[in-house]
This record gives structure tokens, C-alpha cells and sequence, in this order.
């Protein structure tokens, strides 16, 4: 497993300002802080994909450079990931992207979260290389329900799950639940989850932030 905060730079900053109760009033600064750490992410995955040499004429002479290879999907799980997804398209910009909308159904404290999936839009996945992105890792029922239900459309060369806060409840259920290979991927690992299932210190919940409460 990742994680991008392990070592001071300025995703400390943006990870604090989405986690604090004042600047999250700023919900335009939150989505903005959740697309930056989008982009860090994805830039620390791209470095594990292949590259291949064509070559290129610059104004000056002919020369060989380097373009991304592999075919990337980035899968966005509704609603959330819509704004840490937009850091995934700036940098894969010629990526296909998929979307699936999944929730957690209304539950009592301690009884166990049930996810509900409502809507799939995706590419083929057949040997790609996927990236399924969710900001929040809380029990990890949403992500492993989602990509049960995404690779019943293709077999996809290689996949990534990127996250901004995971719980490690839910990195442990996706490790003892997700029957594939994958490399997980956080902007940071928090303590653990409280009896309603969010992470804490966690940020709360972040498609209200992002977005508004829902009905
Ligand atoms: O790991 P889990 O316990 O499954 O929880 C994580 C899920 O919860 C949030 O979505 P939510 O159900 O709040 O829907 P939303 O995106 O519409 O807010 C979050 O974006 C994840 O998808
Ligand atoms: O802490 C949590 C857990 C699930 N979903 C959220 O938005 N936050
Ligand atoms: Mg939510």
C-alpha cells in the first residue's frame, strides 16, 4: 500500500484543510483540495505504468520521447469521487472513464453497512489498466461491491485503487475480500472507524461536503 503523506509536502496541507471544520464551509476549496490531491496520486501511479519511445520533431531537430503506453480507465464511485476523479482526468487526459453509483443503504449504529448500486457506465476493461477512485476507504464494502460489479465487463490488465483517507478496517476487508490483484493507493491511512462506520479523525462525510446533504 501507498500512502502519499508520509513524508511533508504540500498534500499535508491540502489533507488538513479538507479534514478541518472551518475551511470545509468552503465547499468550492474543498472540492478544489480533493482534485489537487487527485493529481498528486495520479501522478505517483503514473510512475509505475509503461511508457514507450516514438520519435518527435521539435523546432530544432528530430528526437525520441516518451508517451504513456498502457490504456488507462479511471473509474469514478459515485458520488463522491467526482472531484478527487477530476485529478485523475487532468493527468490521464486521454484515459476513458467509467462511473458507477453506489451507497451506503440507511443503517442503525453497529448494525453492518449494506451498499446499494444504482447505476454502471463503463468502457470495456479487457486489458487495461484501471484505476478505481474513491475518497473515502471507510469499511471497504463500497469499493469491493463496485469492482465485483465492474469486472463483470472485462478482465482488465492491471488494477489500482486510489483513495484520499482509508480506514484500515477497509483496507483489511478489501485485502480479505477482493479476489484479484491490485495496488492500493492512499493519500493517508487513519486511525479507525467510530460505531457509524466513518473514519476518524476522518473529515466526515465527503459527498455532503462536496455537494450538499442528500434527500
Ligand atoms: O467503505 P465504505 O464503508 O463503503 O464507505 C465509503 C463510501 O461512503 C461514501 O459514499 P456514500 O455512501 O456516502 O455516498 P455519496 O458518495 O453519495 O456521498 C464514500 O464516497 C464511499 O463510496
Ligand atoms: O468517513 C466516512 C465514511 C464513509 N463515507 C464518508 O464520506 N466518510
Ligand atoms: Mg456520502
Amino acid at each position: 500500500m501507498f500512502i502519499l503523506d508520509q513524508h511533508s509536502s504540500i498534500a499535508c496541507q491540502y489533507l488538513a484543510e479538507i479534514r478541518d471544520v472551518e475551511t470545509q464551509k468552503d465547499p468550492l476549496r474543498f472540492r478544489q483540495n480533493l482534485r489537487r490531491l487527485g493529481q498528486l496520486l495520479a501522478y505517483e501511479i503514473s510512475k509505475t505504468l509503461h511508457f514507450e519511445s516514438r520519435e518527435i520533431e521539435t523546432p530544432l531537430t528530430k528526437s525520441s520521447a516518451k508517451f504513456l503506453k498502457d490504456d488507462v480507465v479511471v473509474i469514478s464511485i459515485l458520488r463522491a469521487a467526482l472531484p478527487f476523479s477530476q485529478g485523475f482526468q487532468d493527468l490521464f487526459d486521454r484515459a476513458e472513464f467509467g462511473f458507477i453509483g453506489a451507497a451506503r443503504l440507511p443503517h442503525a449504529a453497529n448494525e453492518p453497512v449494506e451498499i446499494g448500486l444504482n447505476y454502471l457506465a463503463t468502457p470495456n476493461l479487457n486489458e487495461k489498466t484501471v484505476i478505481v477512485v474513491d475518497p473515502m476507504l471507510a469499511t471497504g464494502k463500497s469499493i469491493v461491491k463496485s469492482i465485483e460489479s465492474l469486472f463483470e465487463n472485462g478482465k482488465p490488465k492491471s488494477l489500482h485503487i486510489a483513495t484520499t483517507i482509508a480506514a484500515p478496517e477497509g483496507v483489511s476487508y478489501v485485502k480479505d475480500n477482493l479476489n484479484t490483484a491490485y495496488n492500493l493507493w492512499s493519500c493517508a491511512l487513519d486511525e479507525k472507524l467510530n460505531e457509524k462506520y466513518y473514519i476518524v479523525p476522518g473529515l466526515g462525510d465527503a459527498g455532503d461536503l462536496a455537494f450538499g446533504q442528500k434527500l
